[in-house]
């Protein structure tokens, strides 16, 4: 299936295919030299199937985890690009999960200005959610994404296939942010998790949430306005999973985030019984003031304020300013 993102001047496809990465001729044409970037923990058999079918291609393998998101490993990833002539006419490639597309994608924006980028997501965050809308990034002293660009893939091929080989943990943590697009804008996919087992609709999960967010982003691509929905949990999520880098994934740190800004108990009750069937934290110990030193840094924060996303029921939701007291009167 094909399903074509109409940003302004930034139009491209996402390919949503059981078994898409084994024919990429049916969808990539590549004239260039073509940077594979992945990481450790991506399946050697998931690189081997996709480097075989491109003509000209370098594999440059990242540390697997989020601490590969910074200065020095995006400034190795240029070097290297430089010290292999890469040019402009040439193509990055993301084949992993977020932490692979974000810093890929924000390689591929500054290295000669921007040359093409193309993303292949092998998590299930990096299907539902991150591979699209263009948001690429690295932390800076522990300040989640805060050096980054908005850069839009010239296209997206998602393979389902490739999620067998993902540990179910992670598997958990990507669906967190389908029930986030369910929870703002699709009651219909919220529904989805009280009826069913995620995996057996899996790719009705991922095409919904793509849905959900390509609306979004095709409206408002530099989040001036509407796109700040999809930052909804973020905010306090944010916060603790820069604190927590290495006992919280980012899917799980969102579901916790997204509960203090459910309106709605019946809904909030409903949330934790999906949590707790999925296997999604619902609590979590944290220094509040710690978190809060994080949420201060979040990009829809004013001088006193924060554009929050709250959620007043499945599928509803709107963007409410709110003071520092009060967010940390929530914590
Ligand atoms: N740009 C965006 O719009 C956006 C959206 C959401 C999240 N993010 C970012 O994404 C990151 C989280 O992404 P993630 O959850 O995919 O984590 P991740 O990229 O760290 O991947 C999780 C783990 O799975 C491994 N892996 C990847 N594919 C695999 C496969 N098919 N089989 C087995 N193992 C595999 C990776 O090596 C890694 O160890 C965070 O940095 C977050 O900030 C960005
Ligand atoms: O695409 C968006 O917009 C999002 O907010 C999606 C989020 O799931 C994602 O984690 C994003 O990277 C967060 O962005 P940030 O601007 O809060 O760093
Ligand atoms: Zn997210």
């Amino acid at each position: 299936m094909k399903i074509p993102v109409m940003i302004p001047n930034h139009e491209y496809d996402i390919i949503l295919e059981r078994g898409a990465l084994a024919h990429l001729a049916d969808y990539v044409k590549i004239q260039g030299k073509v940077l594979l970037i992945t990481d450790t923990g991506v399946p050697q058999a998931h690189i081997e199937l996709v480097s075989a079918q491109l003509a000209d291609c370098d594999c440059y393998i990242v540390e697997q985890g989020e601490g590969s998101k910074s200065f020095t490993v995006l400034q190795k990833i240029l070097s290297y690009m430089l010290a292999h002539d890469f040019q402009r006419s040439d193509c990055v490639i993301a084949l992993g999960g977020g932490v692979v597309g974000d810093l890929a994608g924000f390689a591929a924006s500054i290295y000669m200005r921007g040359i093409r980028f193309i993303n292949f997501p092998t998590t299930t965050l990096a299907q539902i959610d991150s591979s699209i809308g263009g948001k690429t990034a690295i932390n800076l002293d522990g300040v989640k994404n805060v050096i980054g660009a908005f850069y839009q893939p010239s296209l997206v091929i998602i393979d389902p296939e490739v999620l067998k080989t993902l540990d179910h943990r992670q598997i958990v943590s990507g669906l967190a942010e389908a029930l986030k697009a369910g929870l703002i804008a699709d009651a219909k996919l919220f529904a989805l998790f009280s009826r069913a087992d995620p995996m057996e609709e899996i790719e009705t999960i991922i095409y919904r949430s793509l849905l959900v967010k390509k609306h979004i982003v095709e409206q408002d691509e530099k989040e001036t306005g509407l796109r700040k929905l999809l930052n909804f949990g973020h905010t306090i999520g944010h916060g603790i999973e820069a604190c927590y880098l290495d006992s919280l994934y980012h899917g799980e740190a969102v579901a916790l985030g997204m509960l203090y800004f459910i309106e709605n108990e019946s809904l909030k009750e409903q949330v934790i019984k999906i949590y707790e069937k999925l296997g999604l934290p619902s609590t979590c110990d944290y220094e509040k003031e710690a978190v809060f030193t994080h949420i201060a840094h979040d990009k829809k924060a004013s001088k006193h304020t924060i554009d929050v996303v709250v959620v007043s029921d499945a599928g509803k939701s709107h963007i409410e300013k709110m003071s520092f007291d009060e967010i940390k009167a929530r914590l």
